[in-house]
């Protein structure tokens, strides 16, 4: 099939490339000429693992095209794809400028019958305002289909190639059956592609997002309820984890979630509920335990310091809002990293992948370390943010050497709590006794 993708960012680069491994002719358009110009010259503009070997080939095989013209994207693909930002507005709510804009676009340049298919993550009723925008601006015979992307930065190819499930909100039986056919291939296991309404399709995947940041949140909360009683989450996770009906998975405390998708999305899922006179109080209680939860280490470092950082050193290790992936948007590293700089610390960064956006966003106000081990030459503590797998086994004896005193606080328990206890270090975790 011919097929374009609108927006080339981690959705749609990864759709596109996914969808041109399985032998369409994908075209995908973005807005960002220099990215365009990257991604003509083979060159991955994103860090995620797995993409690269797929790009190539598709572009070998000259599946996969890449253009800055809307009209050339619109003119190509029978299917159209946006995979655009629909970041957080100032009230809360999902901005759907980019993709009622591309709408308004599309209704102008289409000529003959196309399903878009609205790929971002967008509130109820978008299907319906993209129709109504569109047909403002044409006779011409369109579609538009909900089909909500579950990928995780990370693991995004693998998640893209084998879904556990794809959504497909529509109720045009012609567009249906499209989309049925294009992804045939991703479920050759038997995982269900889900045939829904659109608003449900929609719903779906705030459900989802807003489900599993619920999860962590619950147990960021019973982490720090741990610490108040000398329990170990490490344990009650566990322990809990085993029932198959809560399951293993999405358990893990931290210092919040972050990322691009869960703390917009659950918030753009409670405003949507206000504007339909609908207060949802979990997802209320939620987005508040997750923004303290995003600088729980702060007073822990604070109090250490008899609450006086001004002058401290510290290393920080881990910046993305989670491992594999360069992306810092709502990392909590940034939360970390702003109170402590506002506090007077001096901080010595470094993460596998992430550090050009942070240079970007912070400048010369941190000193950026070339790797793990030099960002902790001579500093008070190491702090941890993002559970690199790198970070899991260091050398311990080489980290006291380097550093001025041997105090950690890990914001992902990296470490056990009982081999820790013959390392020597001041080690402070979330929802587990500190380590002397
Ligand atoms: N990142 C994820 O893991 C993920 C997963 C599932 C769903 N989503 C949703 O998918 C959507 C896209 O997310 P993303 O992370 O890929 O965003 P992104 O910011 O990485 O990419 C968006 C791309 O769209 C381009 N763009 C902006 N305006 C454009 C225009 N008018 N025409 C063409 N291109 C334009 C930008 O230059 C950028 O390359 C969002 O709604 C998001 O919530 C994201
Ligand atoms: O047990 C856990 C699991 C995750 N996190 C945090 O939660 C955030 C989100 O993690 P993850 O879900 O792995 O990453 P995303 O790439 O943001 O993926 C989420 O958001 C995407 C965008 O909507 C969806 O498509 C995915 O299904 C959904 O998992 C990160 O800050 C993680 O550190 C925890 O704190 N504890």
């Amino acid at each position: 099939m011919k097929i374009s993708v609108i927006g080339t960012g981690y959705v749609g680069l990864v759709t596109g490339t996914c969808l041109a491994e399985t032998g369409n002719e994908v075209l995908c358009i973005d807005i960002n000429e220099e990215k365009v110009k990257q991604m003509q010259e083979g060159i991955v503009p994103i860090y995620e693992p797995h993409l690269d070997v797929l790009f190539e080939r598709n572009i070998k095989a000259q599946r996969l095209k890449f253009s800055t013209s809307l009209e050339e994207g619109i003119e190509h693909g029978d299917i159209i794809f946006l995979a655009l930002p629909t970041p957080e507005d100032e009230d809360g709510s999902a901005d759907l400028s980019y993709v009622l804009g591309a709408a308004k676009d599309i209704g102008k340049l289409i000529k003959e019958y196309k399903v878009i298919v609205d790929k971002s993550t967008v509130p109820v009723g978008t299907a319906d305002k993209v129709t109504e925008v569109i047909s403002k601006e044409t006779n011409v015979d369109f579609d538009v289909v909900s089909n909500p992307e579950f990928l995780r930065e990370g693991f995004a190819v693998d998640d893209f190639l084998k879904p556990e499930r794809i959504v497909i909100g529509s109720s045009s039986e012609r567009a249906t059956a499209l989309m049925q056919k294009l992804y045939k291939p991703f479920v050759r296991s038997g995982n269900p592609i889900i045939v829904m309404d659109e608003k449900s399709a929609e719903l779906t995947k705030y459900a989802a997002n807003s489900f599993l940041a619920t999860k962590i949140t619950f147990m960021n909360e019973i982490a720090n309820f741990c610490e108040k009683v000398g329990a170990d989450v490490d344990m009650v996770r566990r322990g809990m984890g085993t029932d198959s009906r809560i399951g293993k998975r999405f358990l893990f405390p931290g210092i919040g979630y972050g990322g691009s998708c869960f703390p917009k999305d659950v918030k753009a899922l409670h405003k949507s509920g206000k504007d339909s006179d609908y207060t949802f109080d979990i997802l209320n209680s939620v987005i508040s335990v997750n923004n303290t939860q995003k600088t729980i280490l702060i007073p822990k470092i604070e109090s250490y310091y008899n609450n006086d950082i001004n002058g401290k050193i510290f290393a920080v290790w881990g910046l993305a809002f989670k491992p594999e992936t360069d992306d810092i948007r709502e990392a909590p590293s940034i939360y970390v990293m702003e109170k402590l700089l506002a506090g007077g610390a001096k901080l010595n960064v470094f993460d596998p992948e992430a550090m050009p956006n942070i240079k970007r966003k912070f400048g010369d106000t941190l000193n950026y370390a070339n790797n793990m081990y030099d960002a902790t030459k001579d500093v008070d503590a190491l702090i941890i943010c993002t559970e690199w797998s790198i970070f899991r086994t260091p050398d311990f004896n080489k980290l006291k050497k380097n550093m001025n005193s041997p105090v950690i606080f890990d914001g992902r328990n990296l470490y056990d709590i009982h081999e820790m206890k013959g390392e020597g270090f001041y080690y402070n975790s979330i929802g587990r006794v500190t380590v002397k």
